[in-house]
């Protein structure tokens, strides 16, 4: 990975033996990562005896016939011996000095370290794409200097330069400009960057057009000679504040480009290119003001004003309890104090509702939003915006734990229960939560935890730090808090207005089965939605899995449709009644036409199985033909803009049903729903993963929590095989505490997180042979070392997965004393040609 032979590069040995007279410094040598297309990595350069530089500046180093931005890695007195000190080259000047604050600088050392991961690769995930590579660098004059001339003592490069800087209005030029027009350019800059005439910057690289797209203006109201469609149409653009982009205008009205033409031509509206600013925004909302709090609210902001310097709260409040007010009122001071807030999401497209109501209460240009779904683009304008240091908000996924936002006053991870902040591939596999925790201690700023059902790790942490204190959780009486301590719980324990939780009511599936109820809706919830079209309320269904089903086998003899890539059984998928019927497999995205008959017996009772949206959807039709449904899932959401598009039509009352997966779990605040249908609880809980009951608690519990979140009270109705399932159990009675108490005895026993460490060793090859020896050889050399319990290796739950064989080995260890870890350098050595090893640490997804 690191690349220190540079022998095989064309170069130039440029020794100016002169330059070495002074000695202060010992380390002459500096190791530095350029990141330039298919040529990352460390480069060792000599360090001219005149600059001082330290790891994490920006420098500019002849590269080949080039000079490229760099970034200062590690001083050496030494270089490498494999390098002949004459080959070595002389870095050419410092660009930006400190360009990482040190406490940045040593975040990403620390998560390197931690996650065993090559620096650059950190690196990667920290800038945006590419900065280094195709960044320019530039010179510009000193502001205030602009219209003064002390020009006599400098040399006449200097001169040069500056004459040509302050022939131009901005007085800015880039370095290769310079180079062609003066001579002795490094030390004509040079001179003048010392008495601070000038200074040198790194440009990041201009994207080569602005992004135009179409926009939909509205012109006019006055109904000359509308359609009645029309009218809807102008109506909800006048409603968005008289502007959408056309796309967005398409998909919220479903109407076609040619409507709007012809409203075009009527004079209603206008269309045309506008430059798009690639900083995501939304819409222009009404400002909203801050509530007044409720004493426990209250409390919980009182407990994180007060804090000073680094320190974390568990900000422990039910579904609907009010926490990202608290969260708002936090920052608001802040930003008045000139410093920024960070907040995390565990997936920013399912959240619109919640950038929106940042945006409303702070206005639009203060919050920026950076998750890697942002084309490439769109991070730099982001992430240059961050660098600025003016006092803002940064909303983003787990990446945006490195947003480069100088001073942080606080960071806030929500839903911090959520295991999409763990990267599991790529390396570094880091967790963001872990990131923050580190992030906040070396900025000295408050961390906030903020969810309805804590971690397991986040809960033991409140409870050993703050002694016991976090026993009494959900109850009250917390308020007085030991300043002192670095954890602190604040529980939000009701729900806003003290409006109740909804009562969840638990149906036993293989009752209804014996009592001949063949429908996937027992008796209750068929009522329950009886009910909702009757009064035109709103609810919400619940599947487990997106597509039709889980997967299709014969009836005749039993052979399961699989995808040949892939060891999994391929899903059904078929949009609307009419449409093809597809097989696809959620691994690897291949798709075929289902087979009318068995491929093995010809048998043509080739059916499906289970039930997913597109099933439950169906059979909603069929069922309740007047019910109207939104389906929510990754088959409708994978157009941009489609989650906010699909919820905010169902806000504005489009139809009666919510049907989707898992990422309707996530913060919908919707108060009109008042039923929460689970059509099946049981995909959740059987799940061959130590984490599986923690993760089927929260999801569950955060589904139930969408429900009586208004005036109007909720009702949850939990369809299951398995009604006895502690999970359920927990689930139908609220019991976070009861639930957590339990499993905790059992990660316990097995010393499973949150009391024992583990680390995963993630092998994977097109060779199934080849893999599985590799996985026996490093077995066999860990198995040696006592420092740790060695499970596996085995093949992964799903051993195949776009034709790539996975084995795993997993390695448990007590997380007070970390053992003697082996030397993954050498373990490396043990791969087989082909076989890719990563290193997952603290690993959430264990199948
Ligand atoms: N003090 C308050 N007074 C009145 N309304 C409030 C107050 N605080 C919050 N609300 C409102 O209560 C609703 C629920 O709050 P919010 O969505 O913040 O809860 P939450 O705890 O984040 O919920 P969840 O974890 O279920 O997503 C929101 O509509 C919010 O505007
Ligand atoms: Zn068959
Ligand atoms: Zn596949």
């Amino acid at each position: 990975m690191y690349i220190n032979d540079i022998n095989s590069l064309d170069l130039v040995v440029n020794e100016n033996k002169e330059l070495y007279r002074t000695t202060t410094n010992v380390n002459h040598y500096v190791e530095v990562l350029v990141d330039f297309p298919g040529n990352s990595g460390l480069f060792t350069y000599r360090v001219p005896s005149q600059l001082e530089i330290k790891p994490g500046d920006v420098l500019s180093v002849p590269f080949g016939s080039q000079m490229l931005g760099a970034i200062a890695i590690r001083l050496l007195a030494e270089p490498n011996i494999d390098l002949a000190p004459e080959k070595i080259r002389e870095v050419e000047d410092v660009v930006t000095s400190g360009f990482f604050a040190s406490a940045y600088w040593e975040l990403l050392n620390r998560v390197a370290a931690y996650y065993y991961t090559p620096l650059i690769q950190v690196i990667r995930v920290a800038l945006p794409p590419g900065l280094l590579g195709r960044s320019q660098r530039r010179v510009r004059l000193v502001k205030k200097q602009k219209d003064q001339l002390p020009i006599t003592f400098l040399s006449p490069s200097a001169q040069q330069i500056l004459q040509l800087l302050q022939s131009q209005p901005s007085g800015d030029y880039s370095f290769a400009y310079l180079q062609q027009k003066v001579k002795a350019t490094y030390r004509g800059v040079r001179e003048l960057l010392r008495i601070g005439l000038v200074e040198s910057y790194l440009e990041p690289p201009r994207t080569t057009r602005p992004k135009l797209q179409k926009a939909v203006i509205l012109i006019d109201t006055i109904d000359r000679d509308l359609t009645n469609r029309q009218r809807e149409i102008l109506e909800v653009l006048r409603r968005r504040g008289g502007e959408l982009w056309h796309s967005e205008l398409l998909q919220i009205c479903s109407t076609s480009s040619s409507t709007l033409k012809t409203m075009e031509q009527k004079g209603y509206i206008a269309i045309e290119e506008r430059e798009v600013l690639r900083t995501e925004q939304g819409q222009v909302l009404d400002l909203d003001t801050p509530k007044s709090l409720n004493i426990a609210q209250g409390n919980a902001l009182a407990t994180i004003q007060q804090l000073d310097g680094f320190a974390q709260v568990l900000l422990h409040g039910v579904t609907g309890s009010g926490k990202t007010e608290v969260y708002l009122q936090a920052i608001a001071p802040l930003l008045a104090q000139g410093k920024s807030a960070l907040v995390l999401v565990p997936e920013i497209g399912l959240t619109p509702q919640l950038t929106d109501r940042f945006r409303a209460r702070f206005g639009n240009n203060k919050i920026s939003v950076y998750h890697s779904a942002l084309s490439d683009g769109e991070r730099y304008d982001t992430w240059r915006q961050m660098l600025t240091g003016t006092p803002q908000i940064v909303i983003g996924t787990r990446s945006a734990v490195f947003a480069p936002l100088p001073n942080l006053g606080l960071i806030i991870l929500d839903e911090e229960h959520d295991s999409s902040f763990k990267q599991d591939s790529p390396i570094p596999t880091y967790n963001a939560r872990t990131v923050a925790q580190w992030r906040a201690e070396l900025e000295h700023c408050p961390l906030v935890l903020g969810s309805a059902t804590p971690s397991l790790e986040s809960w033991v942490s409140v409870r050993r730090e703050a002694g016991g204190r976090g026993q009494e959780a959900g109850g009250r009486g917390q308020e007085e808090h030991q300043n002192f301590s670095a954890t602190h719980y604040s529980p939000l324990p009701e729900r806003i207005n003290s409006r109740p939780l909804p009562p969840v009511e638990i149906v036993d599936m293989r009752q209804e089965l014996q009592q001949g109820n063949r429908s996937i809706f027992s008796r209750s919830l068929q009522e329950a939605l009886q009910h909702l079209q009757q009064t035109g309320q709103q609810g919400i269904l619940f599947i487990h899995r997106r597509g039709h089903s889980t997967f299709v086998s014969c009836r005749s003899c039993g052979y399961v449709v699989e995808c040949p890539h892939c060891d999994v059984s391929l899903a059904y998928h078929q949009t609307e009644a009419g449409a093809p019927q597809l097989l696809r497999c959620h691994y690897c995205n291949y798709v075929s036409v289902h087979p009318k008959n068995c491929p093995e017996c010809a048998s043509p009772y080739l059916k499906f199985f289970g039930s997913g949206t597109q099933r439950v959807a169906q059979e909603l039709s069929r069922q309740f033909p007047d019910l109207t449904y939104i389906r929510f899932d990754s088959d409708t959401t994978r157009n941009k803009g489609a989650h906010r598009t699909l919820l905010t039509r169902f806000a504005n009352g489009e139809a009666n049903l919510l049907v989707g997966t898992q990422m309707l779990t996530k913060g919908l605040d919707l108060p009109q729903v008042t039923l929460v249908g689970v059509v099946a609880a049981d995909g959740l809980l059987n799940l061959s993963d130590y984490r599986a009951s923690e993760r089927a608690f929260q999801t569950l519990t955060q589904v139930a929590g969408r429900a009586g979140r208004g005036d109007d009270p909720g009702r949850v109705i939990m369809q299951t095989y398995t009604p006895e399932h502690p999970v359920i159990e927990a689930v139908r009675f609220h019991d976070y505490q009861s639930f957590v108490e339990a499993e905790l005895e059992q990660r316990q026993v097995l010393n499973y997180p949150p009391y024992g460490r583990l680390i995963l060793l993630r092998l994977s090859s097109f060779d199934p042979i080849q893999v599985q020896n590799t996985a026996q050889a490093i077995a066999t050399v860990l198995s040696a070392n006592p420092g740790f319990e060695l499970l596996g290796p085995a093949p992964a739950s799903v051993m195949r997965v776009a034709n790539r064989y996975r084995w795993q080995i997993l390695l448990k260890f007590a997380p007070e004393a970390l053992p003697q870890l082996p030397d993954w350098d050498e373990v490396r050595l043990l791969c087989a040609d082909g076989v890719n090893l990563t290193i997952d640490v603290d690993p959430l997804n264990i199948m």
